[in-house]
């Protein structure tokens, strides 16, 4: 998160982090007990390893009550995600367990209807990624309000030039804006999660380049689909 500030501690309970090797490499969030969603991408350089999931935390490294890592039993990419494009950006894990839900473990509700978000709407983003154009990478969770920018504004030739499909959304990234690790975090509007942080053009902080995210709604059903199927 580039300009951002550190979250209050353990106000967004549904935050994952999703790690290697106790490296963090991506962000993600509960949705359901044993579920947490993420990006597809994540997984590009995990040479096949699978992820483990650190919820209740806000430091990554101090002991804090409630915080524990889980391992994961599946990790179902969207069958349309490649490594090309922010197509079906989207990542399914299954928990090996149900996650214990407390204080500071709880699901997000994600939004279903499918309808854009009003431009200008401040919604809010946060992650472990990076906090400079150095890399420097936080100890502590750090969020970021922005507005969503409309899909004509981001699809202009001088931005991200009709490569913003109507299953992305975009928010401004004049210098305050997602980076590395930030991918697979929620944007959170009014409480509900809308879209799911891409790396889009892997570039952070530059206007030119709004942030984007791969929209939930239009994803509900696929979402539902995996969930029934894995809870058997
Ligand atoms: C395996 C993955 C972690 C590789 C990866 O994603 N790299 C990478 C590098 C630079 C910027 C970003 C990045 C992320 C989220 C949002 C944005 C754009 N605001 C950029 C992402």
């Amino acid at each position: 998160i580039l300009g951002g500030y550190e979250a209050k501690p353990h106000l967004k309970p549904y935050m994952a982090s999703l790690q290697l090797d106790g490296q963090h490499i991506c962000g993600g969030f509960l949705i359901a007990k044993q579920w947490v969603l993420s990006a597809a991408h994540c997984t590009e350089e995990t040479d096949g390893k699978m992820f483990q999931v650190l919820l209740g935390a806000h430091s990554l490294t101090e002991p804090e009550p409630h915080k524990r890592l889980y391992r994961v039993r599946a990790q179902i990419p969207h069958p349309g995600s490649n490594i090309h494009n922010n197509k079906d950006d989207l990542l399914l894990l299954q928990l090996e367990e149900e996650a214990e839900l407390n204080a500071h473990v709880q699901v997000l509700p994600v939004q279903r209807e499918d309808r854009d978000v009003a431009p200008d709407t401040v919604c809010e983003v946060a992650g472990w990624g990076t906090i400079n154009h150095s890399g420097r990478r936080p100890d502590k969770l750090y969020q970021l309000e922005r507005p969503v920018l409309s899909r004509d504004v981001c699809n202009h030739r001088t931005r991200h030039d009709h490569t913003i499909t109507e299953k992305m959304m975009c928010t401004d990234s004049r210098r305050k804006d997602t980076c590395k690790g930030d991918s697979g975090g929620p944007l959170v509007c009014n409480g509900v999660a809308e879209g799911v942080v891409t790396a889009g053009s892997r570039v952070c902080g530059n206007y030119k380049k709004p942030a984007i995210y791969t929209r939930i709604a239009p994803y509900a059903a696929w979402i539902d689909g995996v969930i029934a199927a894995g809870d058997g």
